[in-house]
């Protein structure tokens, strides 16, 4: 076999099994699925009959000049035409009810699947990518399965039952046609494997296309403080122009395609009429036969044009569905373990043995760390850049799980937990704070989404935000725009609080925003800060002085180590690491954040 004609056959083999896992998408409305089918099937007979009451008709009127017979024969058909779209109506609806719930199904599975991902995934991928294939490749899949689903079955049945009743009628006159099928499967499969490859090409080039768009609209204050709109404008339209040239090559072909096999019928169809005025003229055949002859012939030529309109559909679905079934068989790299248990009433005492990390397999960025924490104490984390900090910080709810060591929470272990109900007991303030687009109450009762309006005003208050909520126009209510805007950085940061504090949780992880805040604002947010650190177990990479004095322990990494600990007064006497970071990052004592 050569390299060419195996990899033809390895696509036709991934097209076949692409689109049996397309079908197996729609197994739970089987039923109805086939119900609907011989319905259409139904349909597509009764159409089947119809070139032969017209020759019956036409014989009526030619052949032995019976007029009632030709009134009846004319009511007749007018009866098969009503029937046939009765059938055609209920078929077609079914079938593509049944593409419509599987590709809803799809994208609530792919959604969710999504969600199972964890960081590794995302930090490989683009999110204008992912989103791209949540809704322009599942809508390929959709435009495949409803509409030519159903137009598979019908064209398939019309196409056998059209040639069978050719021969029948006249086997002769049928041989002019089978003369051209084979010329036809060969470009079917020529076009069809270059059009499906072109579809995936498109498919991708759209997700970067999407990809390029989504990442400067997401970041649209940085492009105007750049002034970058016309380089952004530049490398959308260098995409979406890359996009218009593989969709035109796609347009090409496909156009080759069908004009090619319109053509080929349409000069079997002038043989057809050559060669049967013959017969008729040689009374071998009826006028009649040959007018059903040649509306069996139109059906072929009709079925065969569609058939390859549908080829082009599905090689594109195919595309399409190659890229989310990939995204399908990712594997979540955070697992819980066949018995792991959920963890209930947590007191919040973190221990952490001889854990070792590195996100490649490569460098190790956590080498052999331990330490135990008392429940409601605070653990400052201080270190250079790069030291580990984020990712030591990062394993505690397991959004990476260790190569080497163990972590136990309230003395489990926390791979023996469901990570779900660990992460229910573990807030995260991030230096960056993330709000959603929406309302000031639905970004706070993220924390509990079942929170009584008494809760969230506690919340609020607790985090001094609800001073500023009640200043704004409509209240809790307001809309703070995308991702938060039109909130101030101190703001955002309250509500980000308010949020933890209504999660209530045991342990609470806090990076400390390094940017710099007004006095007033930042004296609210230490103040909210230190009223939600109460009572809990507290981990803050600290970037204020006042953070790294108060902490009940602080610990110095360097390289993945622990490398001193102790409280800032002992530190300090140990001229080491500390006092040297003391001195560049916290000497300005007037100051309550340094950096
Ligand atoms: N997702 C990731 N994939 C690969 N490497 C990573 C990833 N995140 C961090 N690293 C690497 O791990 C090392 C430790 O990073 P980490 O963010 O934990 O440091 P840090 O002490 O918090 O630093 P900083 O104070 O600058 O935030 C760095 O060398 C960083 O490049």
């Amino acid at each position: 076999m050569t390299k060419k004609s195996e990899n033809d056959h390895k696509s036709i083999k991934s097209l076949w099994q692409t689109l049996k896992q397309i079908f197996a998408l729609s197994k739970p409305y089987r039923l109805r699925f086939y119900a609907a089918t011989v319905v259409t099937l139904l349909a597509s007979a009764v159409w089947l009959t119809v070139p032969l009451g017209l020759r019956e008709l036409l014989d009526a009127v030619f052949e032995s000049g019976n007029n009632e017979l030709l009134n009846w024969l004319a009511i007749g058909l007018f009866g098969l035409f009503i029937l046939q779209a009765a059938f055609s109506f209920f078929g077609n609806y079914h079938l593509e009810w049944v593409g419509e719930r599987v590709v809803t199904d799809l994208r609530k599975k792919v959604y969710e699947h999504l969600h199972r991902l964890g960081f590794k995934f995302f930090a490989e991928r683009r999110l204008g990518e992912i989103t791209s294939r949540l809704t322009n490749d599942v809508g390929s899949i959709r435009t495949a399965l409803t509409d030519s689903l159903p137009q598979l079955l019908t064209i398939s049945f019309s196409l056998i039952g059209s040639v069978s009743l050719m021969v029948v009628l006249n086997w002769r006159l049928s041989m002019v046609i089978f003369v051209t099928v084979p010329f036809v499967t060969l470009a079917t499969r020529y076009f069809g494997q270059k059009i499906r490859h072109l579809s995936k090409d498109i498919q991708d080039e759209l997700a970067d296309s999407t990809a390029v768009a989504e990442d400067a609209l997401g970041a649209v204050r940085l492009v105007k403080a750049f002034v970058r709109e016309d380089y952004e404008v530049g490398r959308y339209q260098t995409a979406v122009e890359k996009l218009f040239k593989t969709a035109r090559r796609k347009m090409v072909l496909t156009q080759l395609f069908w004009s090619g096999v319109g053509i080929m019928f349409m000069s079997t169809l002038v043989i057809i009429f050559w060669y049967g005025g013959k017969e008729v003229l040689a009374d071998r055949l009826t006028a009649g036969d040959l007018v059903a002859f040649i509306i069996y012939a139109l059906n072929i030529s009709r079925s065969i044009s569609q058939t390859s309109r549908l080829y082009t559909a599905v090689n594109t679905a195919a595309g399409a569905s190659e890229r989310i079934f990939e995204l399908l068989e990712e594997t979540p790299e955070i697992e819980n373990n066949p018995d792991a248990h959920d963890i209930e009433g947590v007191n919040g005492e973190v221990q952490v043995k001889d854990l070792w990390f590195s996100y490649e397999g490569e460098k190790e960025v956590l080498k052999g760390i331990s330490f135990k924490v008392e429940a409601g104490k605070t653990i400052a984390l201080v270190g250079p850049s790069g030291a580990g900090k984020t990712t030591l910080l990062n394993l505690i709810p397991r959004f990476y799980d260790p190569q080497k060591g163990s972590i136990y929470v309230d003395g489990t272990n926390i791979q023996d937990v469901k990570f779900k109900s660990l992460r229910k007991h573990i807030s995260i303030v991030p230096q960056e704070v993330h709000l959603f687009g929406t309302t000031i109450r639905e970004n706070i009762t993220y924390g509990k989404l079942d929170a009584t309006e008494e809760e969230v005003l506690q919340a609020a208050r607790d985090a001094n935000a609800h001073e500023f909520i009640m200043q704004t126009e409509n209240g809790y209510d307001s809309l703070i725009g995308e991702k938060g805007v039109k909130l101030s950085g101190g703001q955002r940061q309250r509500l980000a609080i308010a949020r933890a504090i209504l999660k209530n949780p045991a342990i609470l992880l806090l990076d400390e925003a390094t940017s710099s805040l007004d006095s007033e604002s930042e004296a609210q947010v230490q103040e909210a800060l230190l009223r939600l650190m109460t009572n809990r177990t507290t981990f803050v990479i600290a970037h204020r002085l006042s953070t790294v004095q108060h902490a009940d322990r602080i610990l110095v990494l360097d390289e993945g180590k622990i490398v001193e600990q102790g409280t800032h007064v002992e530190l300090i006497g140990q001229n080491g690491l500390y006092s040297h970071l003391y001195e560049l990052q916290f000497r300005d004592l007037d100051q309550p954040k340094v950096i």
